[in-house]
């Protein structure tokens, strides 16, 4: 078995998940350098979640290894090297907001004021400043996935591991919040690897779309998107380019027929 490479932020390495007689994943290897913004897409049941919750070592592979960060999956957990934002936000009820915010600060050991500061700051970011005060129930669904998305960037992760985190959005916030997790990436430098439903949003955040296909679940198509705009121009010019628009079309088609790699 070869090395965990230097500068990837996770390797897969052939692997193969089994739960009972469902093969989820079928012989998977995807390595994923350090910065880039990975998204995973195909229809459901195609081992999406499973993948991530490979990556973020909530499961052990049947055959394979996962190394997130040059560690094994397991020792990059215990270190927190990475953000969790996953599709049932799993805020603490005990906890305030703003509380729930602060805690993998607190498990990094910084300090009240600091740790409230930053909450504060991103909670801001989120357009939930007003309401840090409340429990999880008191929010509507959006609003609990807008916490668990401050909550993953809280500690500024080098790793964002994130499912369908906008799914239960308004067009116009999931928009918004697409555009402050580019830009957040971009002034930090943060691996992401996200699954979605949303072709659009695929080519509007990622560096690679990795397609997959059903039962079992395999890498069906990678595709690059290059968007030249994302350093130039605003999200709006970005989102009525031609490079977006083709970078969509390549990757419906891989959805469509997923039997090759492509590029836009
Ligand atoms: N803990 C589990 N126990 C048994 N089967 C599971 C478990 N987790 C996932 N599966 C099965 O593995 C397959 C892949 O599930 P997974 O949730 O990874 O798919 P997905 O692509 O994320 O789906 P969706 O897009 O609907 O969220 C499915 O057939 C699912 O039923």
């Amino acid at each position: 078995m070869s090395p965990p490479s230097a500068k990837a932020m996770v390797e897969v390495s052939g692997v193969t998940q089994r739960f009972g007689t469902t093969t989820a994943l079928s012989d998977v290897s995807l390595t994923i350098a350090s910065g880039e913004f990975v998204t995973l897409i195909g229809p459901s049941g195609c081992g999406k979640s499973t993948l991530l919750r490979l990556v973020a070592d909530l499961l052990t592979p049947t055959e394979g290894t996962v190394h997130v960060a040059g560690k094994t999956a397991r020792a990059a957990r215990e270190a927190q090297d990475y953000g969790i934002a996953f599709q049932q936000a799993g805020l603490l009820e005990w906890r305030t907001v703003l509380r729930n915010v602060e805690l993998p600060l607190e498990l990094h050991g910084v300090g009240a004021r600091e740790r409230r500061a930053r909450a504060e700051e991103l909670l801001e970011v989120v357009g939930l400043a007003d309401v840090a005060d409340k429990r999880p129930s008191q929010l509507s669904g959006g609003m609990q996935q807008r916490v668990a998305i401050a909550r993953a960037l809280a500690a500024k992760p080098a790793l964002l591991l994130m499912d369908e985190p906008f799914g239960a959005l308004d067009e116009m916030t999931r928009e918004r919040l697409q555009d402050e997790l580019l830009s957040i990436r971009a002034r930090e430098g943060t691996t992401v690897l996200l699954v979605t439903h949303s072709v659009s949003e695929a080519a509007y955040l990622s560096d690679r779309v990795v397609v997959m296909s059903p039962r079992p679940g395999r890498i069906a198509a990678v595709v690059d998107v290059d968007l030249p705009l994302r350093a130039t121009g605003t999200p709006t010019d970005v989102r009525e380019s031609p490079e977006f628009f083709a970078a969509t079309t390549v990757v419906r088609e891989a959805l469509r027929a997923p039997a090759r790699v492509a590029s836009p």
